[in-house]
């Protein structure tokens, strides 16, 4: 089932990048027809549900994140790009969101252990046969969901963590390196030529975390900037309301 008025958070984003529904369409049949049936939506709801659950993007505040996420306990949802100074630094997430273009060295790394959730779009079609090398890893897209595909709404890879963790129940949800506004994070693997479209990328996220946070029962913060509907959170204070 689909988080209720996201058919029309799609119909805008379709006319605001310029996407084609029926490419998305053809990725989501791609994707589908390439993933085996598994128990991963199980194992993704015991991690969550009423649990506490960090989602951590590669905004410019991420370096400074690293060092406290090390010392907290919780389940860690990594954007995309943000996998790799992870790893770089021990932390290993549970989950990692990604429409695959991150990088391919630290998703290898990780390939057997953690649980892939992997965004089928018009324009990854060629990255799908990737997957083939997850051990754990469940679809998703922005059209309508069927069969394996499901969608648990959102844009970025970083928003649609949050949009998931929702989805699984979390308790609280705690965002790291996930700051949108005007600068793109330098863990970010983004041409000069996309910066444009990126930043426009990140405003639609963040205006659909803030719309999820009129419907979330999950308490929501954040240690980055400030979002409508998140706890702005200080790093020195995450120990009280991680319990
Ligand atoms: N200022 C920021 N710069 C970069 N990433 C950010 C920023 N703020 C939040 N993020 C989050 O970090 C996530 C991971 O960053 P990354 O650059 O890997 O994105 P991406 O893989 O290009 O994202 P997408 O494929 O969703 O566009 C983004 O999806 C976004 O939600
Ligand atoms: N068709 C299409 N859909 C997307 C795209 C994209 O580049 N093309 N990028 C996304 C997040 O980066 C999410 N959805
Ligand atoms: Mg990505």
């Amino acid at each position: 089932m689909m988080i209720s008025g996201w058919k029309i958070k799609y119909s805008d984003i379709l006319k605001e990048f310029n996407y084609n529904e029926n490419k998305d369409k053809k990725s989501a049949i791609l994707l589908n027809s390439i993933l085996k049936k598994s128990s991963v939506d199980k194992k993704i709801h015991s991690l969550v549900h009423d649990k506490t659950v960090f989602v951590i993007g590669s905004g410019p505040s991420l370096s400074f994140a690293i060092p406290k996420i090390k010392k907290l306990k919780g389940i860690k949802i990594a954007a995309d790009s943000s996998l790799k100074p992870l790893l770089e630094n021990g932390i290993v997430p549970e989950i990692v969101v990604t429409d695959l273009d991150g990088d391919k060295d630290s998703f290898k790394k990780i390939s057997k252990k953690a649980i892939f959730v992997v965004h089928a779009h018009g324009d990854n079609i060629e990255k799908l046969n990737m997957i083939k090398e997850f051990k754990n890893c469940i679809g998703t897209t922005q059209t309508k969901p069927f069969n394996k595909i499901q969608n648990f709404g959102g844009f970025t890879d970083g928003d649609r963590g949050v949009f998931l963790a929702s989805h699984y129940g979390a308790k609280k949800i705690i965002l790291f390196g996930m700051d949108f506004g005007n600068r793109i994070g330098k863990f970010s693997n983004t041409k000069k030529s996309e910066r444009k479209i990126k930043l426009m990328k990140l405003k639609k996220g963040k205006s659909l975390l803030e719309w999820l946070a009129t419907k979330t029962k999950s308490e929501l913060f954040t240690t980055s900037m400030q979002i409508k509907g998140f706890k702005k959170i200080a790093y020195k204070d995450l120990d009280i309301i991680i319990t």
